[in-house]
């Protein structure tokens, strides 16, 4: 059966955008027929979606690099690059995801629920799309960007309906493997089990899932043993399953004093997904009664832990004494446990959180170089990454662009002084003004800048858009 891992982290990387295409129009008699450069494709997302089927996260222990692929570029004759495939990873209800800090993204519940993991990069756009009235045919496209990678980690919240506690020795693996097609190591030495194992029971019309997990001893609460990173995977079990060696000759250790022993180390242990381990439903299987004295001994201890209001199962995993009747009682408590859950309603789209500056930008004193500047936003980073430096008409765009949303302006007003060092995203530059007036025209409302009307690629709703952003007290205007 499938080890079980319970934490990966994976690599996404969303596909990059196609470059747009800078093409002119030919035909006989009409060699410069107009811009006919097509869009570049946008890049394929990474997303994630919940899928009951799925029940451990092993996949991405063996593959844990996700790329989608790329958008096609745009290509002459206004013809405009594929979108890349989105790539979909199917996942666990209950993955929960975070960074590789451990800040949490989001937790995935629901049959269904997504999550962009990473976003694919958009394409750029052709010069057939970048023609305007005053920029009839440029000679430029934009470029695609590239698409979003990130490293996340994936938790799983709940690893098995049942979870299996016991000391080291007490017969759990043997349990696991009779019940279930998992073959664990099973050995008489304490500690045999490492990594836990995962076991898939049927009861009748109930199948559940049951973990193995490697012994448990006093202290383990404060990591002795393998300590804390088994009690990491009990939190995650819906119903714990006490499973006591009535053989062992061990000085001091009789079957309730096994209990009362590892129910200790419970009430030690906070949990760190929340929840209280104490509300679990629980179980205590008495092993190992093909042994005489085991078997007695069970018969003296089951009233008293019954008094405690516990069921009790007397089993063997050598003689297979007892096991069908404690499948079914299993099945029956999970299913009891399942009927008290909440329904659990898919939360159906998480989008990836949007940025909050997506239409402004903001400007602040190089804290490196003095005189010098950065530029932050979302916008006009993207910008850059949109341009190709190599063309001179090209970065003449993205100069109308920026001073159009206002980091020029911006810039007069923090005391830029032609020359000065501007970051915007990876691009460092000597600022010059657009035009040679650059300063004086922050004298100029907005309205009559010759520069807007000029130009009617920016929609009226883009223009709205950088408008209000320089309204909004904090994004970027110092007023
Ligand atoms: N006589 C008898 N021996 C058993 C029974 N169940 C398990 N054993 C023996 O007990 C020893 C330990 O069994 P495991 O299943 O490895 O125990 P475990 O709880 O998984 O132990 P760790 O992984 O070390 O925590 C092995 O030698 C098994 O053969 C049983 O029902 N009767
Ligand atoms: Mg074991």
């Amino acid at each position: 059966m499938a080890r079980f891992v319970d934490r990966v982290v994976i690599h996404a990387a969303a596909g990059n955008g196609g470059n747009g295409c800078a093409s002119v129009h030919r035909e006989k008699f009409k060699p410069l027929g107009g811009p006919d450069g097509g869009n570049g494709g946008n890049g394929g997302d990474v997303i994630l979606v919940v899928d009951s089927q799925v029940h451990t996260l092993l996949d991405f222990h063996f593959r844990p690099h996700a790329a989608a692929t790329n958008g096609k570029a745009g290509a002459g004759a206004n013809r405009d690059g594929a979108n890349g495939g989105d790539l979909e990873l199917r996942v666990p209800d209950g993955t929960v995801v975070l960074t590789e800090d451990g800040e949490f993204i989001a937790d995935l519940v629901g049959e269904g629920t997504r999550l962009i993991a990473a976003a694919g990069g958009r394409g750029g756009l052709g010069n057939a799309s970048l023609a305007s009235k005053a920029r009839k045919a440029p000679g430029f496209a934009l470029l695609g960007e590239p698409g979003e990678t990130r490293d996340l980690v994936l938790e799983l919240k709940s690893v098995a309906d049942v979870g299996l506690l016991g000391f080291p020795s007490a017969g759990k693996s043997s349990l696991i493997s009779v019940l279930s097609a998992a073959k664990p190591k099973i050995a008489d030495y304490p500690f045999t089990t490492l990594v836990p194992n995962l076991g898939v029971i049927t009861a009748g019309e109930t199948i559940f899932t049951m973990a193995d997990v490697p012994g448990l001893i006093p202290g383990a609460s404060e990591g002795k043993g393998l300590g804390l990173d088994f009690l990491r995977h009990i939190e995650r079990c819906a119903v714990l399953a006490h499973v006591v060696d009535c053989a062992t000759f061990e000085e001091g250790r009789d079957p309730l004093s096994d209990i009362d022993a590892l129910e200790a180390e419970l009430a030690q242990y906070t949990p760190s997904l929340g929840g209280e381990l104490a509300d679990r439903p629980r179980v205590v299987i008495l092993n190992k009664i093909d042994v005489p004295d085991a078997r007695e001994l069970a018969e003296i201890v089951k009233p008293e832990i019954e008094a405690r209001g516990l069921r009790v199962y007397e089993i063997s995993t050598a003689s297979r004494e007892g096991l069908r009747e404690l499948t079914y009682a299993l099945g029956e408590v999970v299913r009891e446990y399942r009927a008290a859950q909440p329904v659990k309603e898919a939360t159906r789209i998480v989008l990836r959180p949007t940025a909050v500056d997506d239409a402004g930008f903001t400007v602040i004193e190089d804290p490196q170089v003095e005189g010098g500047f950065i530029v932050r936003g979302e916008r006009p980073e993207r910008w850059i990454r949109q341009t190709e430096f190599s063309n001179d008409e090209a970065v003449g765009y993205l100069a109308d662009r920026l001073s159009r949303l206002g980091v020029e302006d911006q810039l007069v007003k923090m005391g830029a002084i032609p020359g000065c060092q501007v970051t915007i995203g990876d691009l460092v530059f000597d600022w010059e003004p657009t035009t040679p007036a650059g300063i004086a025209m922050t004298m100029t409302g907005r309205g009559t800048d010759p520069r807007l009307e000029r130009n009617e690629r920016i929609g009226a709703s883009e223009r709205k858009i950088a408008k209000k952003a320089r309204r909004v007290p904090g994004t970027y205007d110092e007023e």
